[in-house]
């Protein structure tokens, strides 16, 4: 069986997170073998840089420089090695959150990110040219208004979260240039949980990912 990259992004509060764990059940109650992880994170050293990311004050390149070296050391030690095994790999955030955050959100060039990401997600040998993409990207869709209100008091924010109602305005913009991709599946998460995950389950069955 080949392996599934899924990826689940948003702004910050969109909902994301309450999903992650009845996914993991729903693969399981497939027959499926699950690796759950997350960007900026998902070793021990990416959890490291995560730590640096979230609290010290740095300059866009730096971010994106940490971002893209945390998900190297990822790719290579976790996501590669589980897809080749066949597991549904289900990562909280992947690239589109680098392009969102650090390329629309802190303004940083878009075209410095693609080549790191060309670097870092590049194939090996003859698949040298194949870039690591996910192959469904469920996009949870929210008003940032209505993000940062459901995030008041939810939690202590962290640098990110921290940011005015307008960094998220350019965030929500970032993702939504690349939702034209296919593998980007939106959801509307302006809706009741189960309203929200209704939708998660449909469009796995609906392209195939669920049997
Ligand atoms: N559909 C929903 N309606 C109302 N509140 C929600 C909904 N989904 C999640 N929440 C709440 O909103 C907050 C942010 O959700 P979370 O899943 O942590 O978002 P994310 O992982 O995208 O940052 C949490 O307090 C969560 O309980
Ligand atoms: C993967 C990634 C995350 N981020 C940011 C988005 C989030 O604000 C933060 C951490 O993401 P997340 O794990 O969603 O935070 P939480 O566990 O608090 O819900 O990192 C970037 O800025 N660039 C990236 O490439």
């Amino acid at each position: 069986m080949s392996g599934l990259f899924l990826t689940l992004e948003g702004i910050d509060g969109a909902g994301k997170s309450s999903h992650i764990d009845a996914l993991e059940v729903l693969f399981k109650a497939s027959g499926r073998t699950v690796t759950r992880t997350r960007e900026p994170g998902g070793t021990p050293l990416a959890e490291t840089l995560r730590g640096l990311i979230l609290s010290q004050p740095m300059d866009a390149l730096t971010e994106s420089l940490l971002v893209f070296a945390a998900r190297r050391d990822h790719v290579v030690q976790v996501i590669v090695p589980a897809l080749a095994r066949g597991d549904v790999v289900l990562c909280d955030r992947f690239t589109d959150a680098t392009f969102a955050y650090q390329g629309a959100g802190r303004g940083f060039d878009a075209g410095v990110l693609s080549t790191l990401e060309r670097w870092v997600q590049a194939g090996q040998g003859a698949d040298a040219d194949a870039l690591l993409q996910p192959h469904i990207t469920l996009w949870f869709d929210l008003n940032p208004e209505v993000a940062a209100e459901r995030l008041a008091g939810a939690r202590l924010p962290d640098r990110f979260e921290a940011q005015p109602v307008e960094f998220f305005r350019r965030v929500a913009a970032g993702y939504a240039a690349r939702a034209a991709d296919p593998r980007f599946a939106r959801i509307d998460a302006d809706l009741p949980r189960d309203q929200v995950w209704h939708q998660v389950e449909a469009v796995l069955r609906q392209r195939g990912h669920l049997a």
